[in-house]
Parts: structure tokens; sequence; C-alpha cells
């Protein structure tokens, strides 16, 4: 049983929408509102199921879960749009990048918070959506059916929102890229691009389905049962080597976490900034 009548997205753009396809789509009975800023979003919005409106703050006053999706440096505009007397005992789940609980919990006054990283794979239920809570927990059981909708969950410590966002939230954009370059070697020794994408996609598909079916076994045995001594794979494998492939791939993980921590500082202090301009124009209008 969700404990939401009413949730809002706000900022229906790219994972916004799918997140409403899948709330529309999977869950009884909840209304689900959305907002963005351009006549398109909304339209999008409202064939994906959702009350699309252009105001944040109705809302958010309209409902009682509220998901943020807008980019992070959009938040302090958003917060600007919305008031900050909207958000006590509402529930927000932020699956902005970066942005931490605390700097959330000073931002939405009175709301118990929650940081979500999901990737785009949920457009087929397949998102690994990491989730972190910040106390009270009192809507968990939503939030994680919410989150089901677009694929699995996992409940962390915050510490490891940031490195997830720089291994699964934008894990999809660096195995597309992985993907388009071993299709661009095939195609470069003679096969068709068409035959090549789908041996490609097929190879990734079965490969992690062969991987979870042999218990979870390491990476490294399935390479070694593959790679026959003197045979194709090793050749292969020399080349990924002598380039430094593989510490090029822990780099861009261990870079994409980085960025993802330097976002949180740099919206937190935007934020703080944002938020002390609101408290001096309530006191200059007492
Ligand atoms: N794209 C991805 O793969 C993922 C993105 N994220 C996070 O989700 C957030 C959104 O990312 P995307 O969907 O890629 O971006 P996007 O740009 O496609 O969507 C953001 C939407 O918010 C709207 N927006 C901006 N300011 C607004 C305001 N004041 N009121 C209402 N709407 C407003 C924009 O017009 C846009 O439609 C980001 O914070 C990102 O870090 C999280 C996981 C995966
Ligand atoms: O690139 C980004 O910042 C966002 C976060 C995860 C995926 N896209």
């Amino acid at each position: 049983m969700l404990d939401a009548d009413s949730i809002a997205v706000l900022g229906a753009g790219k994972i916004g929408s799918i997140i409403i396809r899948a709330l529309s789509e999977k869950l009884d009975g909840v209304k689900v509102i959305a907002t963005g800023r351009s006549y398109e979003t909304l339209q999008n919005a409202a064939k994906l199921g959702a009350i699309a409106i252009r105001e944040n703050r109705k809302a958010v006053l309209e409902s009682d879960l509220i998901i943020i999706s807008v980019k992070p440096f959009h938040f302090p505009q958003l917060l600007k749009e919305t008031g900050f007397d909207v958000w006590v005992d509402k529930t927000v789940v932020s699956v902005m990048a970066g942005v931490t609980l605390s700097t959330l919990q000073k931002a939405l006054e009175g709301a118990e918070v929650y940081r979500a990283m999901p990737n785009l794979n949920a457009y087929v239920g397949r998102s690994a959506t990491a989730i972190a809570e910040n106390g009270s927990g009192y809507r968990k059981n939503t939030v994680d059916a919410l989150f089901k909708t677009l694929g699995t969950t996992y409940w962390v410590p915050e510490e490891y929102l940031d490195v997830w966002t720089g291994l699964a939230g934008s894990g999809p954009a660096f195995i597309a890229e992985i993907i388009d370059a071993l299709a661009m070697g095939a195609v470069a020794s003679g096969l068709n691009r068409e035959l090549a994408y789908k041996a490609v996609l097929d190879v990734l598909e079965g490969t992690a389905l062969l991987l979870r079916a042999r218990s979870n076994i390491h990476p490294a045995q399935l390479r070694d049962e593959v790679a026959t001594p003197s045979g194709t794979t090793i050749r292969g494998l020399t080349v990924l080597e002598s380039r430094g492939v593989k510490a090029a791939l822990m780099e861009l993980v261990e870079q994409a976490s980085r960025r993802s921590r330097e976002i949180g500082t740099e919206v937190n202090e935007r934020v703080v900034k944002e938020l002390t301009f609101m408290l001096q124009q309530v006191e200059k209008n007492k």
C-alpha cells in the first residue's frame, strides 16, 4: 500500500519523464503531477499520464511526495519558485547528481528527504537505483515501492551515492560508448554495422546473464575460460593491456564520482546563497 495519494515530479525531462511513465503505468490510483519549463515538456508529461502544470509551488502544495528531477544547478531557481514555506510534512526524493541530504534538509525545511540515483535503463524497467535516507524513514516503504517501478533498489549509506552516480547513474553512457567502439571495430574488419551492433548487444546481454547465472563468478574467471592459449582472445586482450584501457576505465569511474562530489559542494554554496537572499527578503517585507 502506498502512503501517498499524489506525487509530484518537478522537472519532467529525460529521467523525470521515465519516472512519470513508470508511476502512471504501474501504480493504480495515484495522482501524478508534473512540472516543466517548456510547452513541449508539459505536453509530453501529459501524454505519459501526468497532470502537467507550470507552477512548482502548486505542484508541491498538492502532493504528499515530491521527486526533484531538475539539473543540480537549476535547484536554487526551483527553490525560488516554490518558496521555502511549502515543505513541512512532505516527503522529498531528489535524483539530482551530487546534491547532498544535508543540502536538501537545509533547503526543504520540515520535509523528510531522500536522495536516489537511478539510471536511464529505467526505460526498460532495469534501473539499478541506490537510495539514501536521512533519518525518520516515515515513507521509506513508499519510496522503495516507487523506485521499484524503475527496476532494482539498493538502500545504501549516503557516502556511496557519488560513486554510484559515477558507476551506475552515468553507466549507460559509458557502456554505450564501449558498445559503439566494439561495433566500429567489427565494421573496420568487414562486418556490416547492423549485424555488428546486434552481435555486440547479444554478447553484452548474454555475458551479464552468464555471470549472474554462475553465482556471480569473478569476471576474470570468465575471461580466462574464453582466452585460448595463443588464440584470438588473448591477442585482443594484449591490445587492451598495452593501451591501458583497464586503467582508463577505472579512472573514468573515479573521475565521474569525483565530479558528483564537486557538484554537491558547488550546489550547496548556491543554495545557501539563495536561502540567505530569500530570508533577507522576508525580513525586509515584515
Ligand atoms: N539523465 C540521466 O541519465 C540521469 C539524470 N539524473 C539526474 O536527474 C536530473 C535531471 O536530469 P535529466 O533528466 O537528464 O535532465 P533534463 O534536462 O532532461 O531534465 C530536467 C528538466 O527540468 C526542467 N526544469 C529546469 N528548471 C525547472 C524549473 N525551475 N521548474 C520546472 N522544471 C524545470 C528542464 O526544463 C528539463 O525538462 C539531474 O539532476 C541529473 O543529475 C539522475 C540519474 C540519471
Ligand atoms: O551526467 C550527469 O551528471 C547525470 C547524473 C547521472 C547521469 N547523468
